[in-house]
């Protein structure tokens, strides 16, 4: 039947489900219901497009469950229901243990049928290793007490480095701590060794202290890589969480346009090295610059003051110039996405440009935005720059008073010359990340620049949210029932679609007429699901669609844009959007049926004809075509079509039309058109004009109404005018 799960196509071996089947014989078998395709859902599939056992633990995190891995297993102490890897690669649904572990029964890997086998046979066939699947605690706590809040969408991912901060701390201990040693190591030189002239004394100082500088050095080395380990891991989960919340966010809920969005993500990149790089290893060292405060202390007494005192004027200064630089920042960031958007549409547009004479104006307002992220970018760095000078001078300044009181508690006996030259060694060593803190801060106003961009794309509404459930309906039959709808476009306030009542009855053909801008568009997305309606309800086999799941909804509606994109790639992999693989003779039929078997047939590549971005290497027809191949493709119960004909030729168009009306067989179809040609196809008919339903109904009624009326803006009338 059209629009039910997707086919186990498996005709030439291009696509084994059988560890899914697996999966979901022992989700079952634990009481919880999934269709085919559920655990595929939102996974980064490969070629074969089928769920393995690497995608696993993510396939059932989205369904709130996780799974145990035990390996080294005798058959005999198999824990049912579980998976069993066996000899050959594949994984087996053991259901039961019967006859006291005598006996199991299997899923049969190559059937639906479930078979007992000895355990002599299993234990034969068995490759060791048991996969146990159980709720996650995350599903049971919002269960059963209720939904915890969910960590935060950024913050959250830095649950691993929490575990590896004592790890990171203790090395940063031990590093601050053999710095001490040269400090000492110039105290007792020039209190011991000098006056004395003791050379083996300070042989083995010397000696001892090159140990330790060494050994610090392993010891950074060592924490540089174990923040950078960590960092990668957060750095993988977060994107790949944005990423997510990008492709799933609900269409009316956007909350930037595409080219800010791709800034933004780009924008990650300044973020991770932050963290990765400047920030944790900066604060990882600043407690124990009360180490060195507390050496100093314990050498110079009182100097500690001047060195604490020094510290905090840099901090202060520090955040006296923070300020500035984060409104900076944030004007920075809106000064690139300008850029980046100017430099899309130019290389996307330059036939437009160049034919249109638009070079001049696109150069001017490039020029302008370069200017002002050029001065608002100098500015920037000027600041950090004055930042890190009156930082350093800072320094300076501290070092000079600190040998200054030095030399005065010399005067008064109360410290060596190798204290003062020990105690400047240590002030030099507490203010260097106070140093480095200053520059910390001022990148960390970029951070937080970037991080408030990304949270709009983290916390947008998104199309399954988690703390939601659907209502399952794996085979819709695609009744519909429209009734007071008034909606919009996304932020736009005056309604731009109305429609009183309307009922598309499962198989039925509709046409929907009516002039440029009437709303047709609009309600295609809204009965394809991809836009809410404002107002009103919009319910599908007597069910309110906001309930369906909108996995089983993508299923059974398959929806054509006017201009349906296509990726860089080859034509396979544009045909092969969805998740599930097709063997080539049904590519063929999809595009036979879309009038593109002769071109794929004609070109030495065929089905690996390579496409730019955006469809260059294909004609406009042919873009088209690629579109509704991937729609004959989905095998949609309901079919909803955007202008499908609007770049065919007349020829072209007929032979499609006579197709697609065979192909309709079974199915629904409501298809926005100008084109007479394609009122073959259909039994009814809607009008919209200027955004409202102003007729609907059997054709042959409709468009006699709509042709003989006189006057007027009569968009059916317009449309035979066109077609003849
Ligand atoms: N993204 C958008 N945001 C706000 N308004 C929009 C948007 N896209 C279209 N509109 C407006 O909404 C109205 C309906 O547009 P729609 O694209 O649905 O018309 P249409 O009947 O499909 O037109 P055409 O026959 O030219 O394709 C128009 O007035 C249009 O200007």
């Amino acid at each position: 039947m059209p629009g039910a799960a997707p086919p186990d196509i498996d005709a030439n071996g291009t696509q084994d489900r059988s560890f899914e089947k697996a999966v979901l014989a022992c989700l079952a078998a634990l009481g919880r219901r999934c269709a085919p395709g559920d655990l595929l859902v939102g996974l980064p599939l490969g070629d074969r497009a089928t769920l393995d056992v690497h995608l696993l633990p993510r396939a059932l995190a989205n369904i709130g469950f996780e799974m145990t891995l035990h390996r080294k297993v005798v058959v005999a102490d198999l824990r049912p229901p579980c998976l069993l890897l066996l000899k050959d690669g594949d994984h087996v649904f053991v259901a039961e243990k019967r006859d006291g572990g005598d006996t199991f029964v299997i899923l049969d890997p190559h059937g639906d049928r479930q078979v007992a086998v000895s355990r002599a046979t299993l234990a034969a066939e068995s490759g060791g290793e048991m996969i146990c699947l159980a709720d996650s605690i995350e599903a049971l706590a919002a269960r059963h007490a209720g939904a915890r809040p969910k960590g935060h969408w950024f913050w959250g991912h830095f649950a691993p480095l929490r575990a590896r901060v004592f790890d990171v701390m203790l090395a940063s201990a031990f590093a601050n701590i053999l710095a001490v040693v040269v400090s000492l190591f110039a105290l007792q030189v020039y209190d011991r060794v000098i006056p004395n002239q003791n050379e083996a004394t300070l042989w083995v100082l010397a000696s001892g202290a090159a140990v330790a500088i060494f050994m610090e050095f392993l010891l950074r080395l060592s924490r540089a890589r174990l923040i950078d380990k960590v960092g990668r891991d957060i750095e993988i989960a977060a994107n790949r969480d944005l990423f997510e919340r990008l492709i799933n966010v609900r269409l009316d809920q956007r909350r930037m346009p595409p080219g800010s969005m791709v800034n933004t993500m780009r924008e990650f990149a300044s973020v991770k090295e932050f963290f990765a790089v400047a920030a944790v290893g900066v604060l990882t060292d600043l407690p124990f610059v009360l180490i060195f405060l507390a050496v100093i202390y314990a050498i110079g007494g009182p100097i500690v003051i001047v060195v604490a005192l020094g510290g905090l004027a840099m901090i202060v200064l520090s955040l006296v110039f923070q300020r500035r630089i984060h409104a900076l920042s944030r004007d920075m960031l809106g000064g690139t996405t300008t850029a980046l958007r100017l430099l899309t549409e130019a290389s996307y547009g330059l036939e437009t440009l160049r034919s249109h004479n638009a070079a001049p104006w696109f150069q001017r307002n490039w020029e302008e935005v370069i200017t002002l992220n050029a001065r608002q970018s100098s500015e920037h760095r000027k600041l950090s720059a004055s930042l890190s000078f009156a930082a350093a001078a800072l320094q300076m300044l501290t070092y000079i008073a600190a040998v200054t009181a030095g030399v005065y508690l010399f005067f008064g006996g109360l410290l060596s010359v190798g204290g003062i030259i020990a105690v400047s060694i240590l002030t030099s060593r507490t203010l260097a990340p106070i140093v480095q803190l200053s520059s910390v801060i001022s990148r960390w106003q970029n951070t937080t620049a970037s991080l408030d961009a990304l949270k709009l794309i983290a916390t947008a509404p998104q199309q399954r949210p988690s703390d939601r459930s659907f209502i399952r309906r794996p085979a819709i039959q695609g009744k519909i029932r429209l009734l007071d709808i008034r909606t919009a476009y996304p932020g736009v306030e005056q309604p731009q679609l109305v429609i009183p009542r309307l009922d598309i009855e499962p198989g039925s053909r509709w046409a929907v007429l009516g002039e440029n801008g009437s709303g047709k568009s609009l309600f295609l997305r809204i009965l394809a699901g991809l836009y809410e309606p404002t107002i009103g309800s919009y319910m599908i086999d007597g069910i309110e669609l906001r309930q369906i799941d909108p996995d089983d909804l993508r299923r059974a509606i398959a929806y054509l844009p006017q201009d349906p994109r296509l990726f860089k790639g080859t034509l396979r992999e544009n045909l092969l959007v969805g998740s599930t693989v097709f063997p080539d003779a049904r590519l063929f039929k999809a595009l036979e049926f879309a009038g593109l078997d002769k071109l794929v047939s004609a070109t030495t590549r065929g089905l690996d004809l390579e496409i730019q971005d955006g469809g260059e290497g294909l004609s406009v027809g042919q873009r088209a075509a690629v579109g509704l191949a991937r729609v004959h493709l989905h095998d949609p119960a309901l079919v909803l079509l955007d202008e499908p004909t609007a770049a065919m030729d007349s020829r072209a168009e007929a032979t499609f039309v006579k197709r697609f009306s065979h192909w309709l067989d079974g199915r629904g179809a409501v298809v926005c058109t100008h084109r007479l040609a394609l009122m073959e196809a259909v039994d009814n008919v809607m009008i919209l004009s200027g955004g409202r339903m102003i007729g609907q109904g059997p054709k042959a009624e409709m468009l006699s109404k709509f042709t003989t009326t006189g006057g007027g803006e009569n968009p059916a009338r317009l449309l035979a005018e066109r077609g003849r």
